[in-house]
């Protein structure tokens, strides 16, 4: 069956849902400049809310006490800035964390690039490939899932990028992705999670 994230939870009743709904994982995201981000504090409050929920912690090239700070609260760190193979090794190795390496996917050299991941990530996250210098990721963007045809081998890989509830059925049918992952697509307004779409998305890849 194919695993769903949440990611950009920030508030209970968000968390409530996911519960609720089964979810796979929720994505906490510690990037200061997002309309996204929780603090530390709200993320161990969340975390404990979300039971047994897998919490994963987004960050974009991070300091070692920015991990340290959130660490209580997640179960995974997934990385979406330009951290090479050797510091997502470090990290995994230094936090006891499993890492996610998020890649900005735009031509077929991206994929190939993803490869170096293959012994540093534990999974690697195909998403849209962020313009230099803006937001990192929960851009509402899709890329062009046939690239995904030439995927080196990693260890786990995920899909992310402009899913909605009515494009990740077909998005699970051409790429086969073992996990998807969705922010904007379940939102009414940037960081504003809406109910109902996060159980129509959910729904939506059952039925896949
Ligand atoms: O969500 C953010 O604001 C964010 C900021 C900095 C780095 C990563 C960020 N989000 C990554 C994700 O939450 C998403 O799961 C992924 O990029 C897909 O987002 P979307 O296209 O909005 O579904």
């Amino acid at each position: 069956m194919t695993r769903i994230k949440i990611c950009g939870v920030s508030t209970p009743d968000i968390v409530e849902t996911c519960r609720d709904l089964r979810v796979d994982h929720i994505g906490f995201v510690f990037a200061a400049k997002s309309s996204r981000a929780v603090t530390p504090a709200q993320a161990a409050a969340l975390a404990a809310q979300a039971g047994a929920l897998s919490t994963v912690g987004l960050f974009v090239d991070p300091r070692d006490e920015e991990i340290e700070a959130a660490l209580p609260a997640i179960s995974v760190i997934q990385l979406h800035g330009a951290e090479a193979p050797a510091r997502c090794a470090e990290i995994g190795a230094r936090f006891s964390r499993p890492v996610w390496k998020a890649i900005g996917v735009g031509s077929p050299a991206d994929l190939s690039g993803s490869g170096a991941y293959a012994q540093a990530a534990d999974l690697v996250l195909y998403d849209a490939k962020p313009a230099p210098g803006g937001p990192q990721g929960g851009l509402g963007v899709r890329f062009d899932w046939s690239l995904l045809k030439d995927r080196p081998p990693v260890r786990d890989w995920g899909l992310a990028g402009g899913l909605t509830p009515e494009n990740v059925g077909r998005a699970i049918a051409a790429t086969r992705a073992p996990l998807v992952d969705i922010s904007s697509g379940v939102e009414d307004a940037p960081g504003q999670k809406d109910k109902a779409k996060i159980a129509a998305f959910v729904d939506r890849v059952r039925r896949s």
